[in-house]
């Protein structure tokens, strides 16, 4: 048997950490060294469904996740976006992920999704709905087209996940839990009302649910992210970038670890009490500042237009 695999402690590299230098996350280097307080085998025994997780966030859960001892399954659109994430987790811990390509969107290729992972690996006990995305723009503004393909992707994406899952939960008597990554929505933020829009939906459906769905022992909680160092910073201009870390009273921009990290508590024994909850990772955005992911308009600056 080989010796266990020894990760050494190295949280940011601080020559990218300058505050005002917009980055693009944890790279596959930078995740290979991070460290948590987790034991090694905090997950094992657990199946564990992770949507968007060929890059961001999601990639960084499925790496915990496999190194905490989980069986882990990805999907994503993109078949070579989940090819880095296997890649990735079989190099540093031996396990084999399996990726099935799916669009959350379509509500069949869900039911196949889930068909698959339990035919796999004989059950699902975590379900983690981390896809999504928007594009920054006023509303006033939207393309209807536009409108729809946020909605569907981070309303209605989730909720076939969550319903289909529930269902087969329901089915063979099993317990189930679900965390929904939504965002930081409570004062609302401007430029990405549709986002907002979606995401206050699956929170208050995650109530919801936590409740009707408590008699099956399925649990339903969302994490709300602040701003998050991931490569889903593409779909913002340099400016809004630039400002992002000041959206937060500690002036910083948490990274993709900090949620991975939240995602294996919540799917740990510990969680086993909490139900429909909003876990915020945000610095304190909820508190104080406000993000414009498409660059502030000098009107709403201090010295702008009255
Ligand atoms: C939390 C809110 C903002 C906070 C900012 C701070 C922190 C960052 C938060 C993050 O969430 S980072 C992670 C972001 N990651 C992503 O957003 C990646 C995934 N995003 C997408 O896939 C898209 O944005 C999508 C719209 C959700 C998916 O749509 P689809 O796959 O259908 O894409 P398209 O075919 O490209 O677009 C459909 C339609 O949408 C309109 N549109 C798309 N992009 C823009 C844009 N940049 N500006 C204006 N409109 C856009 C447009 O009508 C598209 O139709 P066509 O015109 O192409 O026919
Ligand atoms: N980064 C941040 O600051 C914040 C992020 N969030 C949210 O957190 C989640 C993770 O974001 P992050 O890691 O930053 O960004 P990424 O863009 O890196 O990750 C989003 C993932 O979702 C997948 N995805 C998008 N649409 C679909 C779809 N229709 N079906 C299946 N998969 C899909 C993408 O893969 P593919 O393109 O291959 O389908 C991608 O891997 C998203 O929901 C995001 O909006 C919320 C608040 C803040």
């Amino acid at each position: 048997m080989s010796a266990p695999k020894t990760f050494e402690p190295k949280i940011f590299r601080p020559e990218d950490d300058g505050p005002d230098r917009p980055r693009r996350g944890l790279d596959d280097e930078s995740l290979r060294t991070q460290t948590t307080i987790y034991r090694d085998d905090l997950l094992a025994g657990q199946t564990m469904l992770i949507t968007g997780a060929g890059s961001g966030m999601g990639k960084a859960a499925a790496y915990l996740a496999a190194r905490l001892g989980a069986q882990v399954a990805i999907c994503g659109r993109d078949p070579d976006k989940l090819d880095t994430t296997v890649k990735l987790v079989r190099e540093e811990t031996g396990s084999e992920v399996l990726a099935v390509p799916t669009n959350i969107r379509d509500p069949e290729a869900v039911e196949a999704l889930i068909d698959k992972v339990h035919g796999h690996f004989g059950g699902i006990d975590t379900i983690v709905n981390n896809a999504g995305g928007q594009f920054p723009q006023d509303a006033i503004d939207f393309s209807r087209k536009g409108w729809l393909a946020v909605i569907d992707t981070n309303l209605n994406g989730t909720w076939w996940m969550m319903q289909e899952a529930a269902k087969r939960w329901r089915e063979i008597g099993k317990p189930g839990n679900i965390i929904n990554i939504v965002a930081n929505v409570e004062r609302g933020m401007p430029q990405a009302a549709h986002t907002c829009a979606a995401r206050a939906g699956v929170i208050y459906l995650s109530k919801t649910l936590a409740t009707e769905w408590s008699r099956w022992n399925i649990r339903v909680n969302c994490i709300g992210p602040g701003v998050i160092e991931t490569e889903g910073f593409r779909m913002y201009p340099e400016e809004a970038l630039a400002r992002f870390h000041k959206a937060n009273p500690m002036k910083m921009r948490g990274n993709a670890w900090d949620v991975a990290e939240a995602i294996a508590y919540l799917s740990s024994p510990a969680a086993r009490f909490i139900n429909g909850d909003l876990l915020i990772i945000d610095g304190g955005q909820a508190q104080w500042g406000v993000i414009w992911p498409a660059g502030m308009p000098d009107y709403f600056s201090e010295d702008g237009a009255a």
